[in-house]
């Protein structure tokens, strides 16, 4: 039985990207935001792939710590359907940046052992969405997109989630399948585990990528409604 595993294809920077994750059948495309990534759009050059995107793709702009400043200079320009806050934003920030643009807001929190699980309760009374990544190491100088997994087995008790929610993290066509059985994950989120260098993305890598998320058999429950 296929469980229609919702996939995130993210850190897509050229027009080539965009077609094959939607064609791979992949529900969200992500388009980073940040300079220190080496899958860093500006805002112009993500502008023509948001707006010839195929029209069923949720198009999210990834943003680490962005003010309204930057946050107004990207959706001024590029027709974005949710931000994705990957830094420290605080819940006040993230209830701020939700009712400032009128968006959904997905927040990412990073989990490296059961101490960072309570976050989870507190950002699902502001945030859309949230995504469960691998915290990154102190000296990373990427907040996510590192290639890094967590411990699955930190969320395979969890039975009740408040909000809709992606896992992420270190994620690849080979272990995408193992991760959500053990985590009952709906929706899945990958980088650089589609890539073949750096902010290179690989089609044959999304293919497999989504062709095995998709596949999962045996997940639990409905998948989450569309924010
Ligand atoms: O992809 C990036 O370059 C990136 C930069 C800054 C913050 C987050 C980033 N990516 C997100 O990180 C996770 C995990 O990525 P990976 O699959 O382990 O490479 C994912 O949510 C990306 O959206």
């Amino acid at each position: 039985m296929s469980t229609d595993i919702r996939v995130k294809i993210c850190g897509l920077r050229s027009p080539a990207d965009v077609q094959v994750a939607a064609e791979a059948g992949a529900v969200y495309g992500g388009f980073v935001f940040f300079p220190k990534s080496p899958r860093h759009l500006t805002a112009e050059a993500a502008t023509p792939l948001a707006l010839e995107a195929p029209p069923g793709l949720c198009k999210v702009a990834l943003v680490v710590d962005a003010d309204n400043d930057l946050l107004d200079h990207i959706l001024g320009r590029v027709p974005i359907d949710m931000l994705q806050l990957h830094g420290h934003e605080s819940p006040a920030r993230v209830a701020d940046v939700r009712e400032r643009y009128g968006l959904p807001v997905m927040k990412a929190l990073g989990v490296a052992g059961p101490d960072d699980l309570p976050q989870i309760d507190l950002y699902s009374q502001v945030a859309d969405q949230l995504l469960i990544d691998a915290k990154p190491p102190k000296d990373a100088a990427l907040p996510g997109g590192n290639g890094l997994s967590f411990d699955w087995q930190l969320l395979a008790r969890r039975k009740y989630w408040q909000r809709p929610w992606m896992l992420a993290g270190g994620l690849t066509p080979e272990n995408v399948a193992e991760a959500c059985r053990m985590t009952g994950a709906r929706q899945v989120d990958v980088s650089s585990g589609v890539e073949s260098a750096p902010g290179v993305k690989d089609a044959g890598k999304i293919r497999a990528f989504v062709a095995a998320a998709r596949g999962v058999t045996g997940a639990r429950g409905a998948p989450p409604k569309l924010v």
